[in-house]
């Protein structure tokens, strides 16, 4: 089942809007976009991470049965008192999966192991460390407190309860609850697919030969593996020449086979920025002029009703705004919640006066004091930069003079996605 399009206008701004501010940005992505993927149902063992399609009831309680929490002996608290206690044990056990059949009588207690379901006439286990145990009874000290080392039927999750809401992506730790509650079939999102391709004229494929004027495609094998890791199908669409029809060609490839495309280099406004060209021309496209730094042109639209994501071309840029846009709206358009990357806020290990009017994210990693270092160049193109850095410092809009032990916003690059 295929939800219904987005709209032709999700992307547009309002007039008169010369800089949109980065959260301005956000928030229209939020308000605008909704899953484009279909709703499929998968067994358990396909569904990591996965994005559910709709709210999960548990099946079933966890633990479906009052069980013993540890390796002990059970039985009725109301039958102890103060001072030492003398039991006598009833025979046979209740095991995990083997529970006893019939009652302990008042007064009586039973041998009972982890995860054992309680018989009947048991509510209470002292753990058999705490006990002496000779000649088929046991000796141990009171009171003991009523209920002590069980676990209640449904304590964790009873049978009905809302065990996980529509648009939660499933890792490890759902898949465990769903598995414990019955839940093994379960109603996901088709994985979302994202094409990506580049255009310019000096762009050539890795593995090509290339002249001194000519540089090697970066951006595609980067956001190509970026998507990977964050559990998207990446769909290499190839590279464009500054030719529109040849540009046309692929972003009509691109519509035929995935859900969203992203486009890197020719977003701006200049001559050969064919991509914003094209997008506009289908009457679609808004080129957002975001106040951000690096990656200040891009250019949303959508081709034949797939939305496309036009980065810019200096791959640090291409990167930023991947990040920073690409992965909330990502995952919205997948199926899942909208969430932005927790920041964590950290001493500077830097000095920086920053102008007002945009947000700037600086190449950043942690030193061994936990203080964010920056990168030495804001250079656009400066790759190295990239690969040196573990994160981004995310600087206000306004101006900030940052000096050294200053508090700064850290957004680890695990942290998008
Ligand atoms: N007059 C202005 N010129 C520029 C402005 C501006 O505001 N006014 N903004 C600059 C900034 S900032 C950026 S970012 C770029 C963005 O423009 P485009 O998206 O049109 O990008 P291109 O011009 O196509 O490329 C920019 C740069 O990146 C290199 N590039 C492109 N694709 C790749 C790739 N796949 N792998 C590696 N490198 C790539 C390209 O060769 C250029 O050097 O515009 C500025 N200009
Ligand atoms: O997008 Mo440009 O590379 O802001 O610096």
């Amino acid at each position: 089942m295929k939800p219904p399009p987005l709209k032709d206008d999700c992307f547009a701004l309002p007039p008169g809007v010369a800089w949109t501010p980065v959260d301005d940005a956000l928030a229209r992505l939020r308000d605008r976009l909704q899953a484009v993927t279909a709703a499929e149902t998968v067994p358990l063992a396909q569904a990591a991470g996965r994005f559910l399609a709709e709210d999960v009831l548990a099946a079933r309680s966890n633990p479906p049965m009052p069980n013993s929490a540890v390796d002990g002996y059970g039985f009725a608290a109301a039958s102890v008192g103060e001072g030492v206690q003398i039991m006598p044990l009833v025979p046979g056990r209740s095991a995990a999966g083997e529970p006893l059949p019939g009652a302990v009588p008042a007064g009586h207690a039973v041998r009972i192991l982890t995860g054992a379901v309680l018989p009947e006439g048991v509510d209470t286990v002292i753990l058999q460390e705490d006990v002496t145990a000779e000649d088929g009874k046991i000796a141990f000290r009171g009171p003991v407190k009523p209920r002590a080392n069980t676990r209640k039927a449904g304590e964790d999750v009873a049978a009905g309860d809302l065990l996980l809401a529509q648009g939660t992506r499933l890792r490890p730790a759902e898949i465990a609850i769903l598995a414990a509650t019955g839940v093994h079939t379960v109603p996901v999102r088709a994985p979302l697919r994202v094409g990506v391709l580049s255009t310019g004229d000096e762009i050539r494929a890795v593995g090509e030969d290339a002249l001194p004027h000519q540089i090697w495609d970066a951006n595609r094998p980067m956001l190509l593996s970026l998507l990977q890791g964050w559990g998207l199908t990446a769909v290499d669409l190839g590279h464009a020449p500054d030719d529109r029809a040849a540009l046309a060609a692929l972003l009509d490839r691109g519509a035929d086979t995935v859900d969203v495309i992203l486009t890197s280099g020719g977003a701006s406004a200049g001559d050969e920025d064919h991509v914003s060209a094209l997008l506009s021309e289908t009457g679609t496209m808004d080129l957002w002029r975001i106040a951000i730094k690096p990656g200040r042109p891009l250019a949303l639209g959508l081709w034949q009703g797939v939305p496309v994501f036009g980065l810019p071309g200096n791959p640090v840029a291409a990167f930023v705004c991947t990040l920073v846009f690409g992965a909330p709206a990502l995952r919205l358009l997948g199926g899942g919640n909208w969430r932005l990357p927790v920041a964590l806020t950290v001493p500077a290990a830097f000095s920086k006066s920053k102008k007002p009017g945009r947000r700037e994210y600086l190449r950043a990693r942690l030193d061994d004091t936990g203080a964010a270092e920056v990168f030495r160049s804001e250079g656009s193109g400066r790759i190295s930069g990239l690969s040196w850095a573990e994160g981004l410092v995310e600087l206000p809009d306004g101006a900030v003079d940052v000096a050294p032990g200053d508090p700064v916003r850290y957004l680890p690059f695990a942290a998008f996605g």
